[in-house]
């Protein structure tokens, strides 16, 4: 092993939290599994230094990479046995060791981190660290990997809380965490502890206002001091009893590596696609530039232009800082000696640090600001600059701005802020010559429009405050997670295709015997079964349904009892070929713009639009699309237009997938359409078309007709489908099914969906439908109907 083997310290007690340095500790099972079975020497890698110290538990938690939490070393023992196996089969070492470095033990983590550094998923349990005090614990739901009902928990945890719903969710909480925590501190004057205060200025407080009254929130951050190990017990209990807030107490050595290292090093920049540099070069040297050649094209300026820039000092350090910051000198420097007159310098560089009120003075004087960041997430100087130029009272202001509000901006359009600012001239701020027209353009600008501009900004501006941004964050959330706690997690598939799922408890799959035996004594029953990839597997290369499939299908709409449909994206002429020889079959095709009860009855169009100028918009993006993906092709439908990607590049197609939806969402923003996703396609079709809506019109015609079901079998594989599975419930609240009706939604596939129930796969839908046609009533069948069941 890499680590050097130190005497074994010993476990801290519970009561008694580990003291401030950096412990060797015994070797783990995973270490000694390792070294028994592997050269771990090769591997370079010490999964310790990662694990987080929490105040101990009296056992190991191991989570391996596929989500399943390994409890005993005996299951541990086991896991490795049949990687061992499986390795002998030609398989997998080095996906063992990627589970052995995820080994997270609670334990035996290096106990680097000072005391305050507490385990935040206790937090989330309701656990608050009351610091020296053994807490009580509470667990999680867990993450499982095999169907069934998760057993009790067996170890030694007595105070757990075996429900699903640990009691803390019966108040409601939010825990934010976040760099810096929204409180000043002081040292006291006597410098005997500290004084703290919460920070006004704090987003992170301001966060408040957008949340219910009721809710709890707690913070968890850092301090902007530096709290000596001796006094962090205290300032910690003193801060979660005072404020709500939960310290890390970040060595400052650490912190500056995680802050000025991997958060502006790293993070930022890897999340802004670019490197460290350009950002400097953050809010700079492009915008002097296109000072310059504003100055140049629009002589008019010169001596009356001013461009201040603010620009706060480096966070960092380093050679090439320096040169980014000597760079933009030298560029002030030049600009002002060409173009400065006595008395007039047209660049104002201010590199100090400014202090809040200062900038709101030239926030307020400024006839325009100008944001050319060539990435950032959000940017708020827009924003603020709009606040304070509403701000400007009458008596402030200077006589020339005196009257109706104004600003201008241009901004660039790669921050994060530009679609929610209207009014502002965007540009691309590495085409330093646009950025120099609209620079002029905004300052040129007549008044009344610049009124306008801000008029509209302010509007945006102030109904769109911190406030606002947490309410609705926090209303997502709500929605994301209203059954979070009804839930289970399964964890499916391995390594970057790992993924935790939460299904409904009550999911599972579809028992043919039950339904069957319901089938046999209901009288009126509706079945409603999609085609691709439920009757008609989506690998099959003949699209066209088999014998077995007409047999079964012509057998069950054949019983008179059953009022049959196949409820279809694809095209009429397909289906009604296909389904030629089901006399007595309904069919919805293109997702119920075409709708036929029986091969008598004539096709009726049910789209409540015949309008589809739209189509002329949504080709050209599609046609784009196809050119520029390998495989890709349109199918063009009559009420409809779908991209199918399904014989492309999988990754690739399905990113451009994504990125089409987008597209065609903004370019058909105002048509009458929606753009939905399904297996490999995007399709464009009128808005009010869904398979929902042909299963509503299904169930009120027999109900209209006094059959209303009493028997409802849906089964559908996409997402289109999960609108039928959605209608049924609404369909009972509406009366028109009855509370009494027996319902089998059932969606092909284990995964989230409405449906209650599941079958694997198309083979199994199949096999069910075999089990309910032989179940039929063979004496409701016409001759000829019999003849081709048999
Ligand atoms: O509602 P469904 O019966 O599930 O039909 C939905 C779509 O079916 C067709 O697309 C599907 O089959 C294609 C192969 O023929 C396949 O490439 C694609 O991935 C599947 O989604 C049909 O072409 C679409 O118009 C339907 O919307």
């Amino acid at each position: 092993m890499s680590n050097p083997q130190l005497s074994p310290s010993p476990s801290p007690s519970p009561s008694e939290p580990s003291p401030l340095k950096v412990q060797m500790v015994p070797k783990s099972v995973s270490e000694r599994l390792l070294e028994k079975f592997f050269d771990v020497s090769e591997y370079d890698f010490d999964y310790r230094k990662s694990a987080i110290w929490s105040p101990p538990v009296r056992r190991n938690v191991f989570l391996t990479s596929n989500g399943r939490i390994i409890s005993t070393e005996k299951e541990m023992l086991e896991k490795l046995e049949s990687v061992t196996r499986r390795r002998r089969r030609g398989g997998c070492i080095l996906m063992f060791l990627k589970e052995i470095c995820k080994v997270i033990t609670r334990e035996e983590g290096v106990k680097m981190m000072s005391r305050s550094y507490t385990n935040l998923l206790d937090l989330a349990e309701g656990n608050f660290p009351v610091m020296s005090q053994p807490r009580e614990k509470k667990r999680l739901t867990r993450v499982m990997t095999v169907p069934g009902v998760i057993s009790e928990p067996d170890d030694d945890q007595d105070n757990s809380v075996s429900s699903d719903v640990p009691s803390s969710v019966n108040q409601d909480r939010i825990i934010v965490v976040a760099n810096q925590l929204p409180v000043i501190a002081k040292r006291r004057p006597d410098n005997k502890g500290w004084n703290f205060s919460w920070d006004d200025y704090s987003l992170l407080l301001q966060l408040k206002d957008g949340l219910p009254e009721e809710m709890e929130i707690l913070y968890v951050g850092s301090l902007r001091v530096d709290v000596d190990p001796n006094e962090q017990d205290e300032v910690s209990q003193h801060l979660l009893d005072k404020f709500k807030c939960v310290p890390a107490f970040l060595p400052p050595e650490i912190f500056t590596k995680f802050y000025h290292g991997f958060c502006k090093q790293h993070v930022w920049p890897l999340f802004h696609y670019m490197l460290p540099l350009s950002a400097n070069h953050g809010g700079v040297n492009l915008k002097l530039l296109a000072m310059q050649q504003m100055l140049k094209q629009h002589p008019k300026w010169q001596g009356r232009a001013v461009l201040v820039q603010i620009t706060n000092p480096a966070r960092g350090t380093g050679k090439d800082l320096e040169n980014t910051h000597d760079e933009l000198k030298a560029s002030c420097k030049r600009i002002n000696e060409a173009f400065g007159q006595p008395g007039y310098e047209p660049i104002v560089f201010i590199d100090r640090p400014v202090s809040l009120s200062e900038k709101v003075a030239y926030y307020t004087i400024a006839e325009c600001v100008v944001v050319t960041a060539v990435r950032d997430g959000m940017n708020l100087t827009p924003y603020e600059y709009v606040a304070c130029r509403q701000g400007v009272s009458e008596s402030e202001s200077s006589s020339e701005s005196n009257g109706p509000k104004k600003s201008m901006l241009v901004v660039s359009e790669f921050i994060g802020c530009s679609p929610s600012l209207s009014g502002a001239i965007r540009v691309n701020p590495w085409n330093i010559e646009a950025t120099a027209e609209a620079m002029n353009e905004a300052i040129s600008m007549v008044d009344a429009e610049k009124q306008l501009r801000h008029e509209k900004h302010y509007r945006y501006v102030s109904s769109h405050d911190v406030a606002f941004w947490s309410r609705s964050f926090f209303q997502d959330m709500e929605r994301t997670c209203k059954d979070h706690f009804r839930r289970r997690c399964w964890g499916i598939g391995l390594s970057f295709g790992f993924r935790v799922v939460a299904l409904d408890p009550n999911f599972r799959k579809l028992s043919i015997d039950h339904m069957e035996s319901v089938y046999l004594r209901s009288k009126n029953r509706a079945i409603l079964l999609d085609y691709d990839g439920t009757v008609m597997p989506q690998t099959s290369h003949n699209k066209a349904p088999s014998a077995e499939v007409i047999s079964i299908i012509n057998t069950l709409s054949g019983d008179t009892k059953n009022t049959v449909f196949v409820v279809s994206g694809r095209g009429k002429e397909s289906l009604d070929k296909w389904f030629s020889p089901c006399k007595k079959l309904g069919i919805a095709a293109e997702h119920g713009y075409f709708m036929r009860w029986s091969s008598d009855d004539k096709w009726e169009v049910c789209g409540q639009s015949s309008e589809f100028g739209w189509k002329e918009m949504a080709e050209p993006v599609m046609k784009l699309y196809t050119e520029a993906t390998d495989g890709s092709s349109i199918e063009t439908k009559e009420s409809a237009l779908v991209w199918h990607h399904r014989d492309a590049d999988p990754s690739f197609g399905s990113s451009q997938a994504k990125e089409m939806l987008d597209h065609l969402e903004s370019v058909l923003a105002n048509e009458p359409v929606t753009v939905k996703r399904g297996q490999y396609i995007i399709e464009v079709k009128p808005q009010g078309l869904s398979k929902g809506v042909v299963a509503e019109k299904i169930f009120t015609s027999m109900a209209g007709s006094g059959r209303q079901a009493d028997f409802v079998l849906c089964v559908g594989d996409d997402r289109s489908d999960e609108e039928m599975f959605e209608i049924i419930s609404s369909a009972i609240s509406s009366g028109i099914l009855s509370s009494n009706t027996s319902v089998f939604a059932c969606t092909v596939g284990q995964k989230p969906s409405k449906a209650k129930y599941y079958l694997d796969d198309p083979a199994e839908v199949v096999n069910m439908l075999q089990a309910l046609a032989e179940a039929s009533d063979p004496g409701s069948l016409t001759e000829y109907e019999s003849d081709i069941s048999l």
